[in-house]
C-alpha cells in the first residue's frame, strides 16, 4: 500500500523545475497567480497542510500561527531571512522552521558590491544622462565620484554574506573592518585581513562605507538609529542588502537630505514596498527592489534547499537548515 504523501502548500510561484519536483515528491498545492497570499488565505492554507513553503512576503506572526491546524509540522521558508516568521511561537507550537542559507550568499554579496560602486561612482546618474540624451561629451570635472580602493569598509554582520562581501571588497583594494555578534576565528579573520571592532559606535564613526549584512532580529531592529547614523563621517556611504528594519529609514532619509552623510544604496526597506517617498527624490541614493539574491541559478538552488529540508523531514530526520530561536 503506498504511504501517505506529505501535504505541502507553496505560497508563491517558484521556478518551473522546483514546482515540478514538488509535484513528484509531495501532495503539493501550488498557486496559479503570483501575488502574496492574504492573511486569510495564509491561515486557511496553514489549517490544511503538513508543510508550508512561505517567502518573505508572508507575515507569519503569533496570531497567524495561533490559527494554524495541528497538522502543520514544518515551515520550510524559501529564503535565508526568517524575520517574517515568529520562530519562537512556532517552536512552542511544535512547528519546525527551516530556511535556505548559503545558496544566496554569492549573489547577494555581488549586489552589495554593485550598490557600493553605483553610489560611489554615480552609475545611475550616468545612465540617466545617456538615456535622456543630455550627455555633451567628456570633461575633466564631469561625473566625478569617489575612489573605493584604499577606503575603509565596515561590515555589520560578518556571517556568510558579510564574509563574501569582504572577499570581494579586498579584491577592490578596500580595507576590511567588521562588527559581529561574535568575533571570527583568528584564521578566518586572518584570511579576510579583517579588523574586528567590539564597539559598533567606534567602527561606524571611522568607516568610509558601511555595509549592513546582519539579520533583522529584536536585537538588530534600528541598530543604525538616528544617534548611530549621526556618528558616520559626512562623506561616508551606507549600503543595506540585509533587511530594512536594521536602519531607521526616516532618520536616514533626513540625514541624506541634509547631506549629513554622502549617500546610500538600499535593496531593502523598513516597511516593504512602502518606501519613504523622499528617498526616491534623492540623487545620492540608489534604490533596488529587493533583488539581492535574484539570479536564475540562485532561485533554483533555493528551491532545491527547500525540497531537501522537506524531504529530510519526511524521511524522519532533522531538516538540515533548521532555524532555532537561539540562532536569532
Ligand atoms: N537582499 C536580499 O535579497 C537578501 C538575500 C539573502 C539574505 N538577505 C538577508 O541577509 C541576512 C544575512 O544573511 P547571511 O546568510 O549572511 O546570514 P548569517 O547568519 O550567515 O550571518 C549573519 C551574521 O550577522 C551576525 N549578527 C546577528 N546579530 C547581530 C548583531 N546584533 N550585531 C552584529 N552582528 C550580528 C551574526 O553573528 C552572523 O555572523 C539574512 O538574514 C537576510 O535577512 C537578504
Ligand atoms: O532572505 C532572503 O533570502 C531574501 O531576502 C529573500 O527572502
Amino acid at each position: 500500500m503506498p504511504s501517505k504523501r506529505l501535504s505541502v502548500t507553496v505560497t508563491r510561484r517558484l521556478p518551473d523545475a522546483v514546482e515540478t519536483r514538488m509535484r513528484e515528491l509531495f501532495d503539493v498545492t501550488l498557486r496559479d497567480d503570483d501575488t502574496p497570499m492574504t492573511t486569510a488565505e495564509l491561515i486557511s492554507a496553514m489549517q490544511t497542510c503538513d508543510v508550508l513553503v512561505p517567502t518573505v512576503t508572508d507575515e507569519i506572526n503569533a496570531q497567524v500561527l495561533g490559527q494554524a491546524g495541528d497538522r502543520l509540522k514544518l515551515i520550510a521558508n524559501y529564503g535565508a531571512g526568517v524575520d517574517h516568521i515568529d520562530v519562537q511561537t512556532a517552536r512552542q507550537r511544535g512547528v519546525l522552521v527551516s530556511n535556505t542559507p548559503g545558496v544566496v550568499t554569492e549573489d547577494t554579496a555581488d549586489m552589495t558590491m554593485a550598490l557600493i560602486l553605483s553610489v560611489t561612482r554615480r552609475i545611475p546618474e550616468g545612465l540617466a544622462l545617456m538615456q535622456t540624451g543630455d550627455w555633451d561629451g567628456w570633461a575633466p570635472t564631469a561625473m566625478l565620484g569617489g575612489r573605493i580602493a584604499g577606503r575603509r569598509l565596515g561590515i555589520l554582520g560578518m556571517g556568510r554574506i558579510g564574509q563574501a562581501v569582504a572577499r570581494r571588497a579586498r579584491a577592490f583594494g578596500m580595507q576590511i573592518h567588521y562588527n559581529n555578534r561574535r568575533r571570527l576565528r583568528p584564521e578566518v579573520e586572518g584570511d579576510l585581513d579583517a579588523t574586528w571592532w567590539d564597539s559598533l559606535d567606534q567602527m561606524v564613526a571611522r568607516m568610509d562605507i558601511i555595509s549592513i549584512n546582519c539579520p533583522h532580529t529584536p536585537a538588530t531592529f534600528h541598530l543604525m538609529n538616528a544617534r548611530r547614523l549621526k556618528l558616520m563621517k559626512p562623506d561616508a556611504v551606507i549600503v543595506n542588502t540585509a533587511r530594512g528594519e536594521v536602519i531607521d529609514e526616516n532618520a536616514l532619509t533626513r540625514m541624506l537630505r541634509a547631506s549629513e552623510i554622502a549617500g546610500a544604496g538600499l535593496d531593502v526597506y523598513e516597511n516593504g514596498t512602502d518606501i519613504n517617498p523622499r528617498l526616491r527624490e534623492l540623487k545620492n541614493v540608489v534604490l533596488l527592489p529587493h533583488m539581492g539574491s535574484a539570479t536564475v541559478e540562485g532561485r533554483v538552488e533555493m528551491g532545491e534547499k527547500v525540497l531537501l529540508n522537506i524531504k529530510t523531514f519526511d524521511d524522519g530526520h532533522r531538516p538540515p537548515d533548521l532555524v532555532v530561536p537561539a540562532m536569532l
